[in-house]
């Protein structure tokens, strides 16, 4: 039997959040005040004492729309919504994992989904562009192209919370990719969650959003984190699913909104994770002897039967 060593948390002390579950509108300025008031209003009432971090939804500040991305982007670090979402950072004293916004990138003019974080100073220390482009056709469902104007980014996200310890970043569509919580959960990288903004749709919300947020849990042994739009009820854009939620490394929901505004708050308890691998230990059985070669397409091997 596999014996798992004596584990430290790779959570150095519990992380208290709160998800900002908002409904963007066409106004650029009015999305950006109702942010500038939800982490207001989230550090004013929070229930579970003082935050940490402040977590936005996808497209926080523009319509999750193919056709209106280029009209929203903007450059970082120097646009409006990087200059807000750090003097908010510094105001409180909290981390802001800032959802999503359109990026235009100068050197190529291309736009890219892309999700910065603030530390309580105020400086961006993370930065993820959506990696997996949403470009899917459901037949009475839903079709989406965001690679028609969109690019997709080129890397993992894994970066150091403070005295928290390391997360792992994705965006919405993400989530369907194990390998980058993969990346992020295994050593050296020793992540304690995973953070996707993310705004599923009415169409694959109520079929795979709960149930991917709770298998890269259990698959990695760490907590997820998904924030999501409000739903636009009665309006003729995206429909966004709702229910931001965090799951714990056992792969229980310990918090959920419903489908419209709202702030969730969840703590995420330091001494979880250890008792989740040391109880069914996975993350220490893995046959890496087996599967190493298993790296992308064409490097499966067909064994001789
Ligand atoms: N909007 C997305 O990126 C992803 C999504 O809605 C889904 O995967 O379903």
């Amino acid at each position: 039997m596999t014996v798992p060593p004596v584990l430290k948390s790779p959570l150095a002390k519990s992380l208290k959040v709160a998800l900002i579950q908002l409904k963007a509108g066409a106004d650029k300025a009015a999305n950006l005040a109702k942010v500038t008031k939800f982490i207001d209003d989230a550090v004013k009432t929070s229930t579970i004492g003082s935050l940490d971090l402040v977590m936005l939804p996808e497209c926080f500040n523009s319509p999750y729309a193919v056709d209106q991305f280029r009209n929203y982007a903007e450059l970082i670090p120097s646009g409006e919504t990087t200059s807000i979402l750090s003097e908010l950072a510094k105001k409180h004293g909290i981390y802001i994992i800032g959802g999503s916004i359109p990026e235009l990138a100068p050197e190529d003019n291309k736009i890219f989904n892309t999700s910065l974080t603030f530390s309580p100073s105020g400086e961006i220390i993370a930065k993820h562009r959506k990696a997996h482009l949403f470009d899917i056709d459901i037949p009475g469902g839903i079709t989406f192209q965001e690679s028609v104007t969109l690019s997709g980014g080129d890397k993992a996200t894994v970066f150091k919370l403070g005295d928290f310890g390391n997360v792992g970043l994705g965006i919405c569509y993400d989530i369907r990719f194990p390998e980058l919580a993969s990346i992020a959960s295994r050593s050296p990288n020793n992540s304690f969650a995973m953070f996707y903004p993310g705004a599923f749709n009415t169409t694959t919300g109520p079929l795979h959003w709960h149930l991917l947020a709770r298998s890269r849990a259990v698959d990695n042994q760490l907590y997820t984190v998904l924030c999501s739009p409000a739903r636009d009820v009665g309006g003729s854009g995206y429909q966004a699913y709702g229910h931001s939620l965090v799951v714990d490394p056992f792969g229980k929901i310990i918090a959920e909104a419903g489908e419209g505004e709202e702030i969730v708050f969840a703590e995420l308890d330091k001494d979880v994770i250890p008792k989740v691998r040391e109880g069914i230990p996975v993350h220490y059985q893995r046959r890496f002897d087996i599967y190493e070669d298993i790296v992308g397409e064409g490097k499966v091997k067909v064994s001789d039967l």
